[in-house]
């Protein structure tokens, strides 16, 4: 599912949002991120997914030039991310959302108007009036999904092409968080806007993306769309008596397998006919997600979309739909 046409907003058909290769950042402990090469293309919701300290935070951050590469290329809509002429076109809402709490609601969006020139204020305004939030109240005395929907004013007030955002629904109630999930979706899809969300809520981003990238210790486990990246995948389910993956499993790409008293449980990407005797069943997201985290060993995942033409990944495709 495309949710919105690219082209609307960029001005060019099929335009890659952010493209990495080779990205790296290494701190003194060791390597956050390693060997990140993906393609996003323009137009997408896309969920950055994976257990704590994966890697999520580090790549946004290298997108928003708060962090510095250790190694590797990124390019925000083609132009290297530290190129001044790449700064207007993204907005960034971090984990701790600052806003400054003596400003007004109106003041804020003041703010957000002087500092940047392509500032839509009518949009700004209607994100924070849809929410009932008083543009004269005090950002200091507002409830965290009040802040929340100020923060998405800003960084939409913006008219960015790329939305970066670092969980930014983390703090909201389920209610708050279904709400400024639907506004997102819907400015986003208005106007075409790429957006990134790492988030921890599996329900969430299968609600919301359409796109998924994957991360885990590091490393990018899975990239692609995720209509494509699910149904590649079959949960098998058959006997094990001697309590070892059993022959039939050969020819199939086998990312989790896990032993159950005489039975084994698999998610395989299917690479033949299955054994007549297994029981088959299509895995939900949760799942597939999942096995990829649990099993570092598995060969990673790009869907076409996502795959960028770099020798140092390995990927398997998936065939172009
Ligand atoms: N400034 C830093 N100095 C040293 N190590 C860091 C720094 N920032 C991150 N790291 C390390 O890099 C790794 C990746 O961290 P990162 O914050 O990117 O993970 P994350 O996926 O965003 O985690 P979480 O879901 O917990 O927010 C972790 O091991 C973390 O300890």
């Amino acid at each position: 599912m495309t949710l919105a046409d690219p082209t609307e907003a960029t001005g060019s058909l099929g335009a890659t949002a952010l493209e990495a290769r080779g990205l790296g950042k290494r701190y003194r402990r060791g390597w956050a991120l390693r060997d990140c090469s993906f393609r996003l293309p323009a137009g997408r919701i896309c969920g950055l997914v994976g257990p704590n300290g994966a890697g999520k935070s580090t790549l946004l951050g290298l997108a928003t030039r708060l962090v510095t590469p250790t190694e590797g290329d990124l390019r925000v809509f083609g132009v290297p991310v530290d190129d001044p002429s790449a700064m207007p076109r993204f907005a960034f809402l971090s984990q701790d959302k600052p806003l400054f709490k003596r400003f007004s609601v109106a003041d804020t969006l003041r703010m957000g108007q002087e500092l940047n020139p392509g500032w839509d204020m009518a949009a700004a305004e209607r994100i924070v009036r849809s929410g009932n939030v008083p543009l004269e109240a005090k950002v200091g005395t507002l409830s965290g999904g009040q802040r929340t929907r100020v923060a998405f004013a800003l960084a939409f007030g913006k008219r960015p092409d790329l939305l970066l955002l670092d969980e930014p629904m983390a703090d909201l109630d389920p209610l708050a968080r279904d709400e400024m999930g639907s506004l997102l979706m819907s400015e986003a899809v208005e106007r075409g806007t790429t957006v990134v969300m790492s988030s921890h809520m599996l329900a969430e981003l299968e609600d919301m993306c359409d796109f998924l990238l994957v991360i885990a210790d590091g490393r990018l486990r899975m990239a692609g769309d995720t209509d494509e990246l699910v149904p590649a995948h079959t949960l098998v389910t058959g006997l094990a008596p001697d309590g070892t993956p059993p022959a039939d499993l050969t020819p199939h790409s086998v990312v989790e397998f896990r032993l159950q008293g005489r039975q084994f449980r698999a998610l395989l990407r299917p690479g033949g006919p299955l054994a007549p005797d297994w029981e088959v069943s299509e895995p939900s997201l949760e799942e597939v997600l999942l096995a990829y985290l649990r099993s570092p060993d598995a060969e990673p995942l790009f869907t076409h979309d996502a795959r960028v033409e770099d020798a140092r990944i390995r990927t398997e495709g998936i065939a172009a739909a």
